[in-house]
């Protein structure tokens, strides 16, 4: 492991990865994986998570492909040195800002969308010009087999290099020395990515989970709002970092918010959920029994049926959730939606900032003005009005969290920076030294110079 480190490092000091031909190319070789492979990733990503061909392209491949063309088109503008104001003291010279990649980067990706949550990061560490060391998830190992397999037939062999391996590994890959590390997972492991880190004086950039609100006003299209959050609640069985985690909604809403939900499920998903080859799995048993436990001593609306052979848990709604309640406490990361009542949008301002920062928020709403104030009254790593999960999409928008939900931020030029380091740099004319002598007299001594 140290040596594959080293040999990035070395890699790297070789000075090939800074030229913007050598990105542009391997970002170029890397979007051909993706074409060539598409069959071999699809299948992976669908052995790890039952998913179908149809959902992990929508959901992993064309956002790769979207970043990749994006990045491909920017990149000669963004390494462009940018000048920088003068001030009298260098009006004379030459000063500008000029991003250099920061050397050797570590990416840990997480399982639930594991592709896109390896190869995103990737992307930008790339385009910054660095050498990358890329851990994808154990748990989705399907996945991180392919992307060791393929990486290496497409991209630098010495400069982006793939560690495949559980706690044991990472614990060692974190030992060593690196320029920065993005993390993506859950924030307890944040905590020893930070610490580690820190040994090194390593910046991190930590993706991070949370309880994402979404409140629903009475005066907003009740029909469109259940239909995007069935679609952002269960797809990929609710284990997706920016689902709405929970609805926060007038207590007269609750029983046609159930009802629209329940059409809409049937509409996506069929008469039989369980059936449906659109529908995924929780990831493991662990999990499973997490998110059952959870169910305990809840009203259930609509759904709760469960199979822990398949680890199947159905679309399910609970209402009129107690606040202090098991499912309220953590992160559901599963398909299921608590109901929490308030009386008004106040309430629900309140509630947001009693709690921790989520990673998003999300408001249906028809008063744009209502959906503003409480932007402006709360605090979220994202926020989608009259939708969800599509902020995720933009890559002109920065991806990431706030608080306990994450530090910095990812996608597009906001990658590119991510990994960069911005140097200051200034000229200096040799013109003009003449103005020192001007202040060679007996107030003002020689030394003294701008
Ligand atoms: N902000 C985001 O972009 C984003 C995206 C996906 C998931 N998440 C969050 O991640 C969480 C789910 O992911 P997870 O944590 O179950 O993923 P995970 O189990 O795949 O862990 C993530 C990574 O951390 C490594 N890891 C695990 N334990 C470790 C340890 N003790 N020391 C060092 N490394 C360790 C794993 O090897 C893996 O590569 C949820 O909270 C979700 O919201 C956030
Ligand atoms: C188009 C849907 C992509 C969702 C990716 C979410 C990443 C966090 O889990």
């Amino acid at each position: 492991m140290d040596c594959k480190v080293q040999r990035a490092r070395a890699a790297f000091r070789s000075g090939r990865s800074r030229p913007l031909q050598f990105r542009l190319q391997q970002l170029e070789a890397l979007r051909r994986m993706v074409q060539e492979r598409e069959r071999d990733i699809l299948e992976a990503i669908g052995a790890d998570l039952c998913k179908s061909e149809f959902n992990a392209y929508g959901q992993e491949v064309i956002s790769i492909l979207g970043e990749i063309d994006h990045v491909l088109e920017k990149l000669p503008k963004w390494v462009t040195p940018k000048p920088a104001e003068k001030n009298l003291l260098t009006m004379l010279d030459e000063a500008y800002i000029h991003s250099e990649p920061l050397g050797v980067v570590l990416i840990i990706g997480a399982w639930n969308y594991p592709f896109v949550l390896t190869i995103q990061p990737l992307i930008g560490a790339i385009a910054a010009g660095n050498a990358v060391i890329i851990k994808p998830s154990e748990v989705s190992e399907n996945t991180a087999k392919i992307v060791s397999k393929l990486l290496p037939q497409y991209l630098d062999q010495d400069l982006y290099v793939v560690i495949n391996g559980g706690v044991k590994e990472t614990t060692e890959l974190l030992r060593q020395r690196f320029d920065h590390i993005l993390y993506t997972g859950n924030t307890a492991v944040g905590k020893i990515v930070m610490e580690a880190a820190a040994k090194h004086l390593t910046p991190v950039t930590l993706e991070l989970g949370g309880k994402s609100p979404c409140y629903v006003d009475k005066d907003c299209d009740l029909d469109i709002a259940c239909r995007r959050i069935t679609w952002g609640k269960y797809m990929n069985c609710g284990q997706t970092c920016i689902a709405p985690d929970y609805i926060l909604c007038e207590p007269s809403l609750q029983s046609q918010i159930v009802q629209k939900i329940k059409e809409t499920v049937k509409e996506f998903y069929g008469e039989n959920v369980k059936e449906s080859p659109d529908y995924e799995r929780i990831i493991n048993l662990h999990h499973f029994k997490r998110i059952i436990n959870l169910l305990e001593g809840q009203k259930i609306a609509y759904g709760g049926e469960t199979d822990e052979a398949t680890c199947y848990i159905a679309p399910t709604v609970l209402t009129d959730v107690d606040p202090e309640a098991k499912v309220m406490q953590e992160e559901i990361f599963g398909p299921i939606l608590p109901i929490v009542p308030v009386k008004n949008a106040d309430e629900a301002i309140k509630f947001i900032n009693d709690h921790e920062k989520p990673l998003a928020f999300y408001i249906f709403s028809r008063n744009n003005k209502l959906i503003k104030r409480m932007i402006d009254e709360t605090s979220s790593g994202g926020v989608t009005g009259n939708d969800v999960i599509m902020h995720f999409t933009l890559s002109s928008l920065p991806f990431g969290g706030v608080g306990s939900s994450g530090i910095g931020a990812y996608h597009g030029k906001h990658s590119f920076d991510t990994f960069s380091h911005q140097r200051s740099c200034l000229l200096k004319s040799l013109k003009r030294e003449g103005w020192i002598l001007l202040k060679n007299d007996p107030v003002q001594p020689p030394t003294c110079r701008f």
